[in-house]
Parts: C-alpha cells; structure tokens; sequence
C-alpha cells in the first residue's frame, strides 16, 4: 500500500488578494508556489496543524476556519492528501521564516505564478 501524507495549507484573504509563497530550493517542489502549510504530524488535528505550519514559517497566529475540499495527489510512492483551510490572522506580522517569496494573487486573473500542480484546484474551488 502507498502511503498516505496529509498536508494542511493556509488560504489567507486580505484586501480582496490570496496570499501564496515561494517554496526555498533545496527542498520537494522548490521554487514552486503554494498556499502555506506542512505535514500533519502524529497525534495532531488537522487544524492544530495548521495554526502550527503558519506559526512556523511565517511567524504569525490564525484562526482557523472553514475546511476546503482536499485534493489528493499521487507522487512517485507517496498519496499526498492537500487540505486547505481558511485561515483569519490574529496576531503577529507576516515573516518569511522558511519561503523565498509571497505575493498576493487576485484570484480572478490568471496565475503568473508556478504553483504546485494539487494547488491549482484549491484556486478553482476560490473561484467558485
Ligand atoms: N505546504 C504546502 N505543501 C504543498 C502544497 N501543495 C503541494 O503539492 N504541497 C506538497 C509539497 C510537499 O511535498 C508537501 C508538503 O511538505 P512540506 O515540506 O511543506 O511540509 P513540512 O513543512 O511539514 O515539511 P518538513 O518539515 O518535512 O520539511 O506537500 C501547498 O499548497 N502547501
């Protein structure tokens, strides 16, 4: 059996735009783009995780909101399941800890950016 990696990904809305950042090199996907987030880890809930990953990499606290509808993904041997959540910041400013870059997307234009390939989807289910 393949196995499963669940990945909690923050979708953040500010002034009507999306934030999304630029994986480092150096690690799977580099120099894609993504909405922020990581691994699920043993033991912990998704939205734990979540609030977790946006701690970590971009030093800030969330609330964290509505589920999305995961996308899953095979990779070589892996299933990779892509959970994204809206997240509402409560604290703290947005710090680059571990991405090269951020921008803001409007959502209703096309995508100048190179995205992970699952997180496509995630921009199709925000434009409804
Ligand atoms: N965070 C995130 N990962 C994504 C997205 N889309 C997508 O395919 N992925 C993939 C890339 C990676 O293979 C995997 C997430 O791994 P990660 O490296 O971000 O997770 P992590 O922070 O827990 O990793 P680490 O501690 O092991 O370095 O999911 C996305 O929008 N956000």
């Amino acid at each position: 059996m393949k196995q499963r990696m669940r990945v909690t990904c923050g979708v953040i809305k500010q002034a009507g735009k999306f934030l999304i950042v630029q994986r480092a090199g150096g690690t799977s996907h580099a120099f894609k783009w993504e909405f922020p987030g990581g691994k699920v880890d043993p033991g912990e809930t998704e939205s734990e995780c979540m609030a977790r990953e946006l701690k970590e990499e971009l030093d800030i606290e969330v609330a964290v909101g509505e589920r999305l509808i995961p996308i899953e993904r095979e990779e070589s041997n892996v299933i990779i399941e892509l959970i994204p959540f809206f997240c509402t910041i409560i604290g703290g400013e947005i710090t680059l800890l571990e991405h090269l870059q951020l921008a803001w997307i409007d959502i209703n234009k096309p995508i100048q950016y190179d995205l992970c390939i699952g997180d496509y989807s995630i921009v199709d289910q925000l434009r409804g």
